[in-house]
Parts: structure tokens; C-alpha cells; sequence
């Protein structure tokens, strides 16, 4: 209720005027706004917050920045610099990525030169391809970076470190000697962050600001390695875990709350010539476009939760140093991430048309949502990149379970039960059991396919590199059977443990079991090809997807109402909760910026000589038409 917070209409806004609100908006909610305690803000309202702000600023800064100052410093390092970051006393932001560099951190050519004489590091980009590019809250707010660059010293590389560098004057704002900073304009989203580049030329920074809690620099020059590297990754497989919650669950939820209501609201055209127009709710194929994106979201929701906790398991024991759990951590992320983003931005988008016409429109408020769940199948590891990572990993493990018993995210290569589907109705193909063991067989079976294949092609002398690039689509699709027998497998064991009603119980097993079907029923050839499902039982498989969307639809309402989303927060004329949808997309043009005059000067003067000649015609006065 504070009006602070509520939201102007963001698409009568201009790119700097969402980038300037929502750093007010942010500053506001957490500096203002919200209990603190230390720097974290605590309370209701901070879930509301991730909830409720459209935009806002400083995501790196606070999601990214802060945790590797954590993650990366030592303890004096973070005594340093992290009351001033979570005080917003400086701004950070995460740089990695480079013009040139992206996914192949190997690549990455900025270079931190250690100079012995003066105990500093001098930052280079040697090439334009060297150049920072997409950090976001880079171009223009940001003073500090966590420059991730290749540490040089007497000429031989030590890899990627984390540099502490400040790239503008904390009194001016202005770009320090040596720094090119600024925005790299328009995206297809987040309108309201400032990606940036940033071109470092001869900078030097003291040796101190090298991030020391897994390898440092003496005096002298002597490196010292004092922990695990693939720590150094680790900020990245935090986001991973993070992103799946507030990035595609939160805002595939809004995009469903939007569409089922419109839906329920929306008459066009008739299911029986006799009746009524009917909500294109009532029809099946609206249905089937619906109400699936509608149980993923509980589905990624419940899945996202499990990875969370293991997360923070994982981050326990590496403050004992066990680094035990890191593989199987950053395959799974990695995995979850880049095939939850995909399914939920293909989600969004399906929801979206589905809403025909005024799906299309800005003030349906599904535009917004789509574009930016678009970036979560590009950022924090493109999704193929990720989905390989996986793969690599489920290929490795496939191997030591011909002689080990797995455990884990694993466990099912090394299962050898009998795992044929006896179903023989639909109502059998519903069953929550049957449908995790259908998954985890057609995972197993697509891990193995994929490794078979890449030991007979160096069987028969093909390189073992390329066999991996050659088989790529196959390691993929076992990446996604892994991920998918992960999500209904940890889904139907949450769900079972959930202490609630019989009737919410009821409706979660119905909607588990819709995206189970839903996936089996989009993949039914990998369910065929590897024996788990006869044609038949796909035909049944099918007969159980439809009836399931049978029994939702009485609820469909309900369910996405229950994600409690305010009207301020959805911003879309659609799906308001009052289901006033055309007084309130007729309301949302006429405040368009394009309608603040009846007439368009600036057009009009193009206009006018032709619109003369055209009235002078008309009214019997002028030459007839040139044509
Ligand atoms: C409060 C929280 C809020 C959260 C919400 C956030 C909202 C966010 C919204 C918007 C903000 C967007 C933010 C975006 C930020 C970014 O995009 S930051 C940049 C992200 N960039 C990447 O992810 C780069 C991807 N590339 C890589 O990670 C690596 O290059 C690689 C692809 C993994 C390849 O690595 P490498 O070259 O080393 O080669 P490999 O041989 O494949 O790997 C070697 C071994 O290392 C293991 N490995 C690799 N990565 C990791 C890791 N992250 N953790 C642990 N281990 C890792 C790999 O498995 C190999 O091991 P093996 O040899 O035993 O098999
Ligand atoms: C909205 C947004 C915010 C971002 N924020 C940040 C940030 O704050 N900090 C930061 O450092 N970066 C940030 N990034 C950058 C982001 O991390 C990179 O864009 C991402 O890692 C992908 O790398 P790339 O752009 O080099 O793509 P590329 O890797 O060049 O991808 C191009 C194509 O090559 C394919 N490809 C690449 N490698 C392989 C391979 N080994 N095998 C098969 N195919 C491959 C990819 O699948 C893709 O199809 C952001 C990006 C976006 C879009």
C-alpha cells in the first residue's frame, strides 16, 4: 500500500526513465523499506519484494557481487569490502563475460599482470574482443567490479581470479583513468538494468584486491594455491540454483495467473451450435496449452526447492573442506537451470498465445514476462553449454555404474530391477510411482544410448573429442531425461511429505502427474524407442493427459489465483482479478503517451498536404486523382 512503491505503467515509459525508477524503487524498498538484519533484509516483506517489484536495479550487485566477495574473499577482504557493499556504499557488479567470451571461460583474454616493484596488479584488455560486455548494473551504476581475469606473473598464466577493481571516482561518479565504461543499449529485456562494457586499459590495482580465499599472490610474486579452483566457478552454480526460483518459476506463475483468468474470461466462438458462446477455457485445446505450464510451475517450484537445499547442504561442507558434493552439484544446476528456463520461457510464450490477439498487446502484461524469461536460457551458462556440462558428468557416472552402486541424483544408472510398464488403463499411467519409474528408465536407457554410441566411434578410431561433438544432440536429450526424471522424482516425494489437506494433496498428485504425462506425451518417441512404453500404453499415456486436464479445469481458477499475485504486481489488463479486461485495456490505450494529443503534430505535417487535396475532391473542389 505504499505508494512508493506502487508501479508507474512501464510501457508508457521510456528506457531511462525504468532505468532511473527502478534504482529508486529498489533503494527505497531496501534501505527504506524493509527490517534489516546486517545487511540481508529480513521479514514477510522481502518475499513480497521478489514478488512484487517488476524491475529493479542492482540484481548483480546483490545476487551476484555481495555473495562472491563471501564466496572468493578472505576474511579481511570481506571485513573490507562487504559493509560497504551491502550498505549500497559502493557498487558492484559481476564481470566475466567478455566481447569476444562468453561461455568458454578458457578464452577469456583480460589479463591481470602482477608488478613485483610496486606490489600491484596492471589490468589489461589487450583487444577489443577482450573488452567486459553484458554485466549487468556495469554501464552506468555500478563503481566496482569483480573483474574475473587471467593472472599473469613472470609471464606464466594462472587462470581465471577474481580482482577487486574500482572503475569510477566515488565522489564524481566518472570513470577512473584508464576505464571505458558505459551502456551497451537496448535488449530485448530488462530495460531497466544497465548491462555495460567496460575496456580497462594499463589500470593498476593493489595486491591486496586480489580475491584471496582460494589462492593468493606473496609479496614477492610466489602464487599459492590454497584450495580447490573449481571453487572459483562457484558464483555461478549459486545463481544457477537461485535463478530457477525467481526467474522462470516466479514469473511462469504470473504469466499463468494471466492467462487462465483471461481465459476463463474470454467467449469466442461455440462447442455446441445450440449453447452459448463459451469461455476458450472450455475448450480442449486451450486446456492443453494452459494447464500443463500451470503444474510446472508447482513442479520447477517443488524441484528448485530440493536443489536449494542441497546447495546449502553443499555449502556446509565446504566450509569443513568437503568438496565432495561439487560435481554432482554443478551437473545438476547446471542441468535444472538450462532445462527449467527452457520448458518455462517456451512456457510463457505458449501461455501468451494463447491469449490471442490481446496476448500480444504490452498491457496484457505477458510480453514483459516472456522477453524476460527469454535471458534465462542465455545467461548464468547458455542452456546448451549447461545441458553438456550435465551430460558430461551423467556419462562419467554411467561408466562407474558398471561397477559401483551409485548414489545421489544418480542412483537410477545403476539400478538393474526390472523396469517394464505393466499399465494397462489410464487410470494406471496416472499413478505417481509409475510415472517416476517411467522417467527414470527412459533416462537411464538415453544416458546409455548416448555413451554406446560415443564407444563405437572410438572403437572404430574416430577422436574421443569428436565423438563428443558428433553425439552433442544425443548428450543433450540425456541431460533433459536426467533433469526430467529429477523434477517428477523429487516433485512426487515432496508432495507425498507435504503435511495438507486431502483436497490440496489431491490437486498437487493431479497436476504432478499432468507434467509428468505432458513430457512423457511430447517425448513419446525416446518412450517407445527404449522400451519403456508400448504404442498402446501411449495411447493410454495420451488418454490420461486428457483426462487429467478434464478433471483440473473446474479448479484451473482457483489454483493460479492461489499464487496470491496483486493486480500491481501482474500489471496486465488480462488478468486482473476482476476480469474487467476490455474497460481496462481500453483505460490502459488512452493513457498510451501516443494518445496524449487527438492529433500526432510531428505525423500530421507529412500528412496534411495529401489529406487537403483529398478534402478539396470530396467537396467538389480540387483536380481528380492523379491515378
Ligand atoms: C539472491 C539470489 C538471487 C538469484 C536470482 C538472480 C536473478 C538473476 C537475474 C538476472 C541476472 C543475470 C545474471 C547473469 C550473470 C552471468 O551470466 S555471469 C556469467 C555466466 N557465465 C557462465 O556461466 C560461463 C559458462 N561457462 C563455464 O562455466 C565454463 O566455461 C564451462 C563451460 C563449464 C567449461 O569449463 P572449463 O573450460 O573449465 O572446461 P571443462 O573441461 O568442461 O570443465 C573442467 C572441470 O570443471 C568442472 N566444472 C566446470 N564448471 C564448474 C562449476 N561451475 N562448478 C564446479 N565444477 C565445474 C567440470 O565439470 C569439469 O570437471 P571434470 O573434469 O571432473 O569433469
Ligand atoms: C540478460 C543478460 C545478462 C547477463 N549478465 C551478465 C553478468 O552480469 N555478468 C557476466 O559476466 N555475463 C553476463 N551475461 C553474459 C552471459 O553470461 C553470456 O551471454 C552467456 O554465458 C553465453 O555466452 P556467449 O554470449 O558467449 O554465447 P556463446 O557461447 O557464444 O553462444 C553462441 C552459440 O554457441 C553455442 N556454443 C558455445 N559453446 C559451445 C559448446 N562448447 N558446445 C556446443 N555449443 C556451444 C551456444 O550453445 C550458442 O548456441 C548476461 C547475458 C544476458 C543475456
Amino acid at each position: 500500500n505504499d505508494t512508493s512503491m506502487q508501479h508507474r505503467n512501464l510501457n508508457h515509459m521510456t528506457r531511462e526513465e525504468r532505468f532511473s525508477e527502478a534504482m529508486r524503487r529498489t533503494l527505497y524498498a531496501l534501505k527504506v523499506l524493509l527490517p534489516r538484519e546486517g545487511w540481508t533484509p529480513v521479514g514477510p516483506e522481502m518475499k513480497y519484494l521478489a514478488r512484487a517489484i517488476k524491475e529493479f536495479t542492482f540484481i548483480i550487485h546483490a545476487g551476484v557481487f555481495i555473495p562472491c566477495i563471501m564466496s572468493y574473499g578472505t576474511n579481511e577482504q570481506i571485513a573490507k569490502w562487504f559493509p560497504l557493499a551491502a550498505d549500497f556504499r559502493i557498487i558492484g557488479t559481476y564481470a566475466q563475460t567478455e566481447l569476444g567470451h562468453g561461455s568458454f571461460l578458457r578464452g577469456l583474454e583480460t589479463i591481470a599482470t602482477y608488478d613485483r616493484a610496486n606490489q600491484e596488479f596492471i589490468i589489461n584488455c589487450p583487444k577489443i574482443t577482450a573488452m567486459k560486455w553484458w554485466p549487468g548494473d556495469m554501464g552506468k551504476s555500478a563503481n566496482h567490479v569483480l573483474l574475473m581475469a587471467e593472472l599473469v606473473i613472470d609471464g606464466k598464466k594462472y587462470g581465471m581470479h577474481g580482482f577487486m577493481v574500482q572503475i569510477r571516482d566515488l565522489t564524481t561518479h566518472e570513470p577512473l583513468p584508464g576505464v571505458t565504461v558505459g551502456d551497451i543499449g537496448a535488449k530485448l529485456s530488462f530495460e531497466s538494468v544497465d548491462n555495460g562494457f567496460l575496456y580497462l586499459q594499463n589500470v593498476r590495482i593493489p595486491r591486496e584486491n586480489l580475491l584471496s580465499k582460494l589462492s593468493e599472490v606473496h609479496p614477492d610474486g610466489t602464487y599459492i594455491k590454497k584450495g580447490n579452483q573449481r571453487l572459483m566457478y562457484g558464483s555461478m552454480v549459486r545463481v544457477r540454483v537461485n535463478l530457477i526460483a525467481h526467474e522462470i518459476v516466479m514469473p511462469l506463475a504470473k504469466a499463468c495467473t494471466i492467462a487462465v483468468r483471461y481465459s476463463a474470461v474470454r467467449r469466442q466462438g461455440l462447442i455446441n451450435p445450440s449453447k452459448e458462446e463459451v469461455p476458450v477455457l472450455d475448450y480442449v485445446a486451450q486446456q492443453h496449452k494452459l494447464l500443463p505450464q500451470v503444474a510446472t510451475v508447482f513442479m520447477a517450484h517443488f524441484a528448485a526447492k530440493q536443489l536449494v537445499k542441497m546447495h546449502h547442504d553443499y555449502s556446509l561442507e565446504v566450509e569443513k573442506g568437503n568438496t565432495s558434493q561439487l560435481p554432482e552439484l554443478h551437473a545438476l544446476s547446471a542441468g535444472m537451470k538450462a532445462c527449467l528456463s527452457e520448458q518455462g520461457a517456451a512456457g510463457a510464450e505458449i501461455v501468451r498465445r494463447a491469449c490471442g490477439g490481446h496476448g500480444y498487446s504490452c498491457g496484457s502484461g505477458l510480453p514483459f514476462i516472456v522477453n524476460r524469461m527469454l535471458a534465462t536460457c542465455t545467461y548464468e551458462g547458455e542452456n546448451t553449454v549447461m545441458q553438456l556440462q550435465c551430460a558430461r558428468y551423467l556419462i562419467k557416472c554411467a561408466d562407474q555404474a558398471k561397477k559401483d552402486k551409485l548414489t545421489g541424483s544418480v542412483w537410477y544408472l545403476s539400478d538393474f530391477s526390472n523396469m517394464s510398464c505393466t499399465a494397462q488403463t489410464f487410470g494406471d499411467l496416472q499413478e505417481p510411482s509409475v510415472l517416476v519409474k517411467l522417467h527414470e528408465r527412459r533416462a537411464k536407457c538415453a544416458v546409455q544410448h548416448a555413451g554406446k554410441k560415443m564407444q563405437n566411434m572410438v572403437k572404430n578410431g574416430t577422436p574421443a573429442h569428436d565423438a563428443w561433438n558428433m553425439m552433442a544432440t544425443l548428450l543433450i536429450n540425456a541431460a533433459r531425461a536426467h533433469i526430467m526424471q529429477y523434477v517428477v522424482g523429487t516433485s512426487v516425494t515432496y508432495i507425498s511429505e507435504l503435511s495438507c489437506s486431502a483436497s490440496l494433496k489431491k490437486i498437487l498428485t493431479q497436476l504432478c502427474a499432468l507434467y509428468a504425462l505432458h513430457n512423457i506425451n511430447s517425448n513419446c518417441g525416446d518412450f517407445v524407442k527404449f522400451g519403456c512404453l508400448t504404442s498402446a500404453q501411449c495411447d493410454l499415456a495420451q488418454e490420461a493427459e486428457f483426462n487429467l486436464l478434464k478433471q483440473l479445469r473446474p479448479d484451473a481458477v482457483g489454483i493460479v489465483d492461489s499464487f496470491d499475485f496483486t493486480d500491481d504486481i501482474l500489471q496486465s489488463c488480462l488478468g486482473a482479478y476482476d476480469g474487467n479486461v476490455y474497460e481496462r485495456l481500453f483505460e490502459w490505450a488512452k493513457q498510451a503517451p501516443m494518445n496524449k494529443t487527438e492529433v500526432h503534430q510531428d505525423s500530421y505535417q507529412y500528412l496534411q498536404p495529401y489529406l487537403h487535396e483529398g478534402r478539396d475532391v470530396l467537396e467538389g473542389r480540387g483536380r481528380n486523382s492523379k491515378l
